[in-house]
């Protein structure tokens, strides 16, 4: 299990860190080479999106050759209120310029075969592969919900669905909207690097349990995929 924990007083401090962190890593890389990343929702990311775009105009960075994908979505219109798409769309995407070209959401809308093919060509499309067919993102954004759940990856999986090896597959979440399309475990695990957001009261048992040798949630099993992960969180580790 390998993970870095950091710890926030709160859910501004963590969005500014985070962001402070993001953009500095984007700041240093080469813009003529492809650069993923997987954004996840959840109520974090506003503070987040909207940390992101205030630091950029103080010093801004260019996003050139940054590519966003989706750790999950609800199946929903891209308009709706409760679209990973559009809340980033809103608050990240619009404010900062980024072309369409380098956006590629999920359409969830559209029936889920579909969608499903689309999300992973255009994934397989931009991002380079392991041996395992996996795409190997940048970076990959996760939230984690009450339960310890990650992008729509949910603790009532059975061990059957968890090891999957589709990179995006449909779920029916026990959390509205329940029609989701999320990346898999593997998916998660290729990436070159996980920054998970914890934040919100009610957290603080899932993530003791998520970061316990011992843990079965799916953040747990996300940190035992190997890679190193870095956790920001705005609550303790408790009961
Ligand atoms: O439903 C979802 O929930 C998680 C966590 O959201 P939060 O509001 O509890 O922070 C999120 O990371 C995921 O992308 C989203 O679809």
């Amino acid at each position: 299990m390998a993970y870095e924990l950091l710890t926030f007083a709160n859910d501004k401090e963590l969005a500014e860190e985070v962001a402070r962190r993001w953009l500095a890593e984007l700041a240093k890389r080469d813009t003529s080479v492809i650069y993923t990343v997987a954004l996840s929702g959840g109520r974090i990311t506003k503070a987040f999106f909207n940390e992101i775009v205030k630091q950029n105009k103080t010093k801004p960075i260019s996003f050139d050759g940054v590519y966003f994908f989706w750790a999950d979505e609800r199946c929903v219109p891209p308009t709706d209120p409760e679209s990973n798409y559009a809340v980033a769309k809103e608050l990240l995407f619009d404010p900062l310029g980024i072309p369409e070209r380098q956006v590629h959401r999920i359409r969830g809308e559209e029936r889920e075969l579909l969608a499903l093919s689309d999300a992973v060509s255009n994934i397989c499309n931009a991002a380079k592969l392991n041996a395992a067919g996996q795409p190997m993102l940048d970076l990959v954004f996760l939230g984690m919900g009450e339960d310890g759940h990650v992008a729509s990856l949910f603790p009532q999986e059975v061990e059957e669905e968890r090891q999957k090896p589709e990179i995006y597959r449909s779920v029916r979440a026990v959390k509205p909207p329940p029609q989701r399309i999320t990346l898999g475990y593997k998916a998660i695990g290729a990436a070159k690097d996980i920054w998970v957001l914890v934040s919100g009261a009610g957290k603080e048992k899932a993530l003791a349990e998520s970061i316990s040798p011992n843990g079965e949630t799916p953040l747990a099993k996300v940190l035992k995929l190997g890679n190193q992960a870095k956790i920001f969180s705005d609550v303790k580790p408790g009961r």
